[in-house]
C-alpha cells in the first residue's frame, strides 16, 4: 500500500525541509531525479545521450526551476538541451543561469519553440506543477499541442501540464507524459489520470516526516493477496461465508450469470441464488443453489442486490428485504438507483455494512457528484453512512469513516458491457467471507481490473477486447497472481 498526498499537503511539508536546507538543495535533488530519468529514457530510446536532442518547456514557477536545473544536467552528459521560456521574465533566475553557463540554448518564442519541439528526441515538461491554476494559457497549450501532433516521448516533471494535480481532470489542452517524475510524495494525478502520467518515479526529497497521514491509499497486489481468502483444513462449505446474489430478471438473466459465477470463482465454500434467472444460472453454473426469491433461499452471510434487478416496486422490496437482514451488502446498478429514489431505503443502509457500487450516473442519483470524484465519493460514503465504490478507470473506494482508496485499472478492457456484474459478484463474495466493505471493494476492484488484462492479454502484449464472461473465466489466474505477490 502507498499514500497519495494533496498539493496542498505536500506544499505544507515542503516549508519545514526547505527552512532546514540550503537554498536551492531541494530543487537541486528533484532535477537530479528528472535528469536521471531523461538520461535512462533517451538511453532506452535512442541508445545513446550525447549529442541526443532535449527541448525543455519552462514555466514561470518552480516547476520550470526544475525543467532549467536538469537541463543544466543533461547538458553536462553531452545532450543538446534547448530550454523554451513561455515566460522569459520569470523563468528561474538560478536554473537560467546554470543552464546559459553550460551553452543550453535559450528560446523565447512560440514558433521556435515548436520547431525544436519538431525535432527533438525527449521532451521535458516543467511547465507548470502543484501550483497549476486552470486551462493551459495558449502559449504552453500551442506547445504542448506540438509535441503530441510530432509524437514526440514526453517526461512530465511532477505532474503532467494542463492536468489537474488534485482530480486529474484534464483541461482541453494537455500533456499524456510518457513518463513522470514526481518528487516528496505522489499527487492524486498519478493515480486518478494514471494513462496520463505513465510510469511514475518518485524522487525523495526528505519529505517523509512532515507528510501528514495519507489521505488517499493505493493498494499493491500483496496487500490484495494477503487478504484474499482461502480455506484452512477446520473449514467447510458454510464456514467461509455463503454470498446470496439477488440479481438478474427474465430480460437480464445475463447480469445474474455473471455476477453468481464471479462470486462462485472468488471464494471458495458457497453461492446461492434468488431470482427469476434461476434457470439460467443453473444452466451455467451447476455448484450454484438456486432459488427464486430472497426469502427461499437459506442462510447467506452477505448479500449482493441490483445488477439487472429493475426499479419496479419488486425491486424495492428485494432490496428492503436483504437490508432487513442486517448481514453486509453490495448493491450496485438498480440497487443504487432505488437508493436514491427511496429515503427510506436510505435509511435501512445508513450504518450498516452496505458496500455500494455505482458508476458516474449512478453516483449522480444518490449524491452530487463534481470533478473531484475523491472528495464526492468521500461527502457521499459519510452522507449515506455507507462504504461507495466510484467505478470508472480510476476506482475510488470511500469509507463513511473518511478512509479513501483510488485504485487505477492500467487500462480500459474493463469498459465493456456486464463487467460491472462480475465486480459486484467478487466484492459480494468477499463480504461473504468477511471483509469489511472498504476492503471487498479495494480488492475486488484490484482482482476485476487484473482480470480484465489477462482475459484481454494486455499483460504480455498489446491486447485485444475483452467481453464481461472472459473477465469472469480470468478471475481465477488474477486471484493466483496476488496470492504469489503476498510474498
Ligand atoms: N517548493 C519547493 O521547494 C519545491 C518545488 N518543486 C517544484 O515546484 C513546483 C511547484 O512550484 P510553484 O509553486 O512555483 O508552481 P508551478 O511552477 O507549478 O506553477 C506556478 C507557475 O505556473 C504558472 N501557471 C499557473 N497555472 C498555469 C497555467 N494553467 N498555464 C500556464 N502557466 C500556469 C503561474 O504563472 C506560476 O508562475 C512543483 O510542482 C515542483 O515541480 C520541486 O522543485 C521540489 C521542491
Ligand atoms: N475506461 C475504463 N477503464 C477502466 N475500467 C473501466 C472503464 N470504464 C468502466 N470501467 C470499469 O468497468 C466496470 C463497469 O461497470 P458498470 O458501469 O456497472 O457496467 P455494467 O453495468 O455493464 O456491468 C466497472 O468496474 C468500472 O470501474
Ligand atoms: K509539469
Amino acid at each position: 500500500m502507498y499514500g497519495v498526498w494533496t498539493p496542498e499537503q505536500v506544499g505544507a511539508a515542503e516549508e519545514p525541509v526547505l527552512a532546514r536546507t540550503p537554498e536551492g538543495a531541494l530543487m537541486r535533488r528533484a532535477a537530479h531525479g528528472v535528469a536521471q530519468v531523461a538520461l535512462a529514457e533517451l538511453r532506452r530510446r535512442t541508445g545513446g545521450v550525447a549529442g541526443r536532442r532535449v527541448v525543455v518547456l519552462v514555466g514561470a514557477g518552480n516547476n520550470g526551476g526544475d525543467g532549467l536545473w536538469a537541463g543544466d544536467e543533461l547538458r553536462r552528459r553531452g545532450v543538446a538541451v534547448t530550454a523554451v521560456l513561455l515566460s522569459p521574465d520569470r523563468a528561474h533566475p538560478a536554473g537560467l543561469a546554470a543552464l546559459r553557463k553550460q551553452r543550453g540554448r535559450i528560446v523565447t518564442d512560440v514558433e521556435h519553440g515548436v520547431v525544436a519541439v519538431d525535432h527533438a528526441d525527449l521532451v521535458l515538461d516543467a511547465i507548470v506543477g502543484t501550483g497549476a491554476r486552470g486551462g493551459l494559457r495558449p502559449e504552453a497549450a500551442t506547445l504542448v499541442d506540438a509535441a503530441r501532433t510530432t509524437d514526440v516521448p514526453i517526461l512530465a516533471v511532477d505532474t503532467p501540464s494542463g492536468v489537474d494535480p488534485l482530480t486529474g481532470v484534464p483541461g482541453e489542452h494537455h500533456v499524456r507524459a510518457a513518463a513522470t517524475v514526481t518528487f516528496g510524495a505522489r499527487k492524486p494525478v498519478h493515480v486518478l489520470a494514471a494513462p496520463l502520467c505513465g510510469p511514475v518515479t518518485l524522487i525523495d526529497i526528505g519529505l517523509g516526516p512532515e507528510l501528514p497521514p495519507a489521505p488517499v491509499d493505493v493498494l499493491d497486489a500483496a496487500d490484495v493477496g494477503a487478504r484474499w481468502p482461502v480455506p484452512g483444513p477446520g473449514d467447510d462449505k458454510y464456514s467461509q461465508g455463503v454470498v446470496g446474489i439477488a440479481a438478474g430478471s427474465r430480460t437480464y438473466p445475463g447480469a445474474a450469470v455473471l455476477a453468481s459465477g464471479a462470486a462462485a470463482l472468488s471464494t471458495s465454500g458457497m453461492v446461492r441464488y434468488a431470482g427469476s434467472a434461476a434457470d439460467e444460472v443453473r444452466a451455467a453454473w451447476p455448484e450454484i443453489v438456486a432459488t427464486d426469491t430472497v426469502g427461499e433461499a437459506g442462510r447467506v452471510q452477505a448479500w449482493v442486490v441490483g445488477p439487472g434487478l429493475g426499479t419496479d416496486d419488486a425491486g424495492a422490496q428485494t432490496l428492503a428485504d436483504v437490508l432487513d437482514t442486517g448481514l453486509p451488502v453490495l448493491a450496485d446498478a438498480d440497487a443504487v438507483t432505488l437508493l436514491g429514489q427511496h429515503a427510506g431505503l436510505r435509511e435501512k443502509a445508513a450504518g450498516a455494512p452496505v458496500l455500494i457500487t455505482p458508476h458516474a450516473g449512478e453516483f449522480a442519483r444518490v449524491a452530487e457528484l463534481t470533478d473531484d470524484r475523491v472528495d464526492s465519493a468521500r461527502r457521499a460514503a459519510a452522507d449515506l453512512g455507507v462504504t461507495l465504490l466510484l467505478k470508472g478507470n480510476a476506482t475510488v473506494v470511500a469509507a463513511p469513516d473518511g478512509r479513501v482508496l483510488v485504485h487505477p485499472a492500467g487500462s480500459a478492457w474493463l469498459a465493456t458491457a456486464g463487467s460491472g456484474d462480475v465486480l459486484s459478484g467478487v466484492a459480494g463474495a468477499l463480504l461473504a467471507a468477511g471483509l469489511e466493505p472498504w476492503w471487498a471493494g479495494g480488492c475486488a476492484a484490484f482482482v476485476h481490473a487484473r482480470a480484465a488484462d489477462i482475459g484481454a492479454g494486455a499483460d504480455i502484449g498489446p491486447g485485444s477486447p475483452v467481453p464481461a464472461s472472459h473477465v469472469q473465466a480470468a478471475l481465477s489466474t488474477a486471484i493466483r497472481q496476488v496470492r504469489e505477490a503476498r510474498g
